[in-house]
């Protein structure tokens, strides 16, 4: 077996708009997703995702066949809980020249999926590691985070930043603007994070901020002031001005919010976190439900969110500063 480790992340400012390649400033956090492979020389992928916190399940199938795998869960659910791991796999194989391959993958994760932190980044990317590894190749990060990249691009159907899966793949923290993908030093930021026990499903958001940027031009105006708003947020973080830095995030929480990604639980936790002190608190990744940041030294947003009803859980996000780790 092979298992490899990645990480989940936080948009401290920019998600969606970089889709359309506005920058943005991401952290990896402490949460991971861990991936065991095993080869299986008769082609098969059985996928073990019993800690998903979606029911827990176990297919096996073979994913060069027509028919799709002999489990009894609607196809709808089973397209979204195989997608990214379906695409994985697809990826290794090209990589690796090895299109006949199958594998058995088990997956376990600390972060919750479609909430925003990026669950599907750390799985394709530590998936991807794992079982290119099984089969004697090791991948430069460079080539990992591609690769992982493409797999998102393909599940959310043509609209994906490599946002996610690069950091995810180094770690710490980064800045990415198109294609141009590079590491920032660790920012000393006091970050929050409150989840609401939701998700959103990030291809379903993606696909509705590109219906409204279509049908109004202002939209398209909306997701080049989130890329002004980023902008101004690199020169605060080089500062060192939390203050402004906090402005910023409600600026682009409103933004998001105007691009129909919030929801009343994330404003809700939003406004618990300003009402609390934070200095600003904004929804993180695609949005629709899931988890907001706060930017508090203190303790008083932590505490304000554990009593907030909608709020599920709240912590202080530890950044991480190893991205992909190979663990066997
Ligand atoms: N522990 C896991 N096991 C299997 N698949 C997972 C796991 N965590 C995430 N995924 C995949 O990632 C998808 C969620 O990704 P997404 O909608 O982009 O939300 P986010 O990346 O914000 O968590 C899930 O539907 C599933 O396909
Ligand atoms: C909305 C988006 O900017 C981030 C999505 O992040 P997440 O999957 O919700 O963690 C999409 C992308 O960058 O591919
Ligand atoms: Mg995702």
């Amino acid at each position: 077996m092979t298992l490899s480790s990645a990480p989940g992340k936080v948009y401290l400012l920019g998600e969606h708009a970089v889709v359309y390649g506005e920058p943005t400033v991401l952290c990896a956090i402490e949460q991971r997703a861990r991936v065991g492979v095993q080869r299986r020389d008769d082609g098969k992928l059985r996928v073990n995702a019993e800690d998903l916190s979606l029911d827990g399940f176990t297919v096996e199938y073979d994913g060069t066949a027509d028919e799709g795998p002999d489990i009894d869960v609607s196809e709808s659910l089973l397209d979204a809980a195989m997608g990214y791991v379906d695409g994985a796999i697809e990826q290794v194989r090209d990589v690796t020249g090895n299109d006949e391959v199958g594998f058995d993958v088990t997956i376990e994760s600390d972060i919750p999926l479609g909430a925003g932190l990026g669950s599907s980044a750390a799985v394709v990317v530590a998936a991807i590691d794992a079982a290119t590894r099984e089969l004697g190749v090791t991948l430069e990060t460079d080539e990992l985070a591609e690769r992982a990249y493409r797999t998102e691009y393909q599940v959310q159907d043509g609209q994906a930043s490599r946002a996610d899966t690069f950091c995810s793949a180094t770690g710490g923290a980064v800045r990415v603007e198109g294609d141009d993908c590079r590491s920032l030093e660790a920012p000393e930021v006091p970050i929050v994070i409150g989840f609401d026990g939701g998700a959103g499903d990030t291809g379903k958001l993606v696909a509705g901020v590109r219906d409204l940027r279509e049908e109004y031009g202002f939209a398209a105006d909306t997701i080049a002031a989130i890329g002004d708003v980023v902008r101004n947020g690199e020169a605060a973080l080089a500062d060192g001005d939390l203050e402004e830095l906090g402005r910023l995030m409600n600026f682009n929480h409103g933004l998001l919010s105007a691009l129909g990604v919030s929801s009343r639980s994330l404003d809700t936790m939003v406004w618990a976190a300003r009402d609390a002190g934070a200095y600003g608190a904004k929804l993180i990744g695609a949005g629709g439900g899931g988890c907001i940041a706060a930017l508090d030294p203190t303790p008083e947003t932590e505490t304000a969110l554990s009593f907030t009803p909608g709020c599920e859980d709240a912590f202080r996000a530890e950044l991480a500063e190893t991205g992909v780790e190979r663990l066997e």
